[in-house]
């Protein structure tokens, strides 16, 4: 993969035989046998699991947020707890948990399908993340591709690093926000809050 930043106009195919090629390599350094049964097709397996989960880095989020509709409404839209599931870069391990999102569209009233706020999600969970810029990306995806007056993104997840090694404290809940333009306002920041906690 080289030194090389992934951005979201590069594209990555996961390179099959190369990641499987990795995954038997794993499986004898934790002194297991490849060959045996159980795990003769786990190489290729795990292989076709990663193009599932590195999937984000092939999407593109201009095709995404590209339909909008001109429904002139130009106060808050907040779509609560979309699912989320992405990998530590750290660790490789699962993260997974919610995230929030809201926005203001743009004064010409550009509103992106609902769907679409899951879908953003996914692409950026679906890559190597930490918890911060994928909670950054999303934000920054709104104003930048949406011309969102403001964003506001909370995620709240549980990190198995966290919880299957290392300090294994199961049910920590990691919360991150990212807030843009007009919803750094504090009264409608609030507002959002609110929302997101259903209060
Ligand atoms: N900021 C941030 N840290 C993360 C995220 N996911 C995992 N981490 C942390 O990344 C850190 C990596 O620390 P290191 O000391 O390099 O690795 P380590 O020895 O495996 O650390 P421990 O997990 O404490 O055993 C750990 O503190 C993890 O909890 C994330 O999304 N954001
Ligand atoms: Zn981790």
């Amino acid at each position: 993969m080289g030194s090389a930043e992934h951005t979201s106009e590069q594209l990555m195919a996961v390179d099959g035989p190369r990641a499987a090629a990795a995954i038997r390599e794993l499986l004898i350094a934790i002194g297991e046998d490849p060959e045996r049964d159980g795990l003769r097709d786990t190489p290729d397996r795990v292989a076709r699991a990663w193009t599932e989960l590195a999937a984000g880095y092939d999407a593109d989020v201009k095709e995404i947020l590209g339909t909008t509709f001109d429904i002139a409404h130009e106060e808050m839209v907040l779509v609560k707890d979309i699912e989320l599931v992405s990998m530590c870069e750290h660790h490789m391990l699962p993260f997974t948990g919610v995230a929030h999102i809201g926005y203001i569209p743009s004064e010409n009233g550009r509103v992106t399908g609902l769907s679409k706020l899951a879908r953003l999600v996914d692409v950026y969970a679906r890559r190597l993340q930490v918890q911060e810029r994928l909670t950054t990306q999303i934000a920054e995806a709104l104003v930048n591709e949406l011309d969102a007056r403001g964003a506001i993104v909370v995620i709240s997840a549980e990190h198995t690093c966290m919880t299957m090694r290392g300090v294994r404290k199961p049910g920590s809940q990691t919360v991150t926000s990212a807030v843009r333009g007009q919803l750094r306002n504090p009264a409608t920041r609030a507002e959002a809050m609110s929302l997101i906690l259903g209060r």
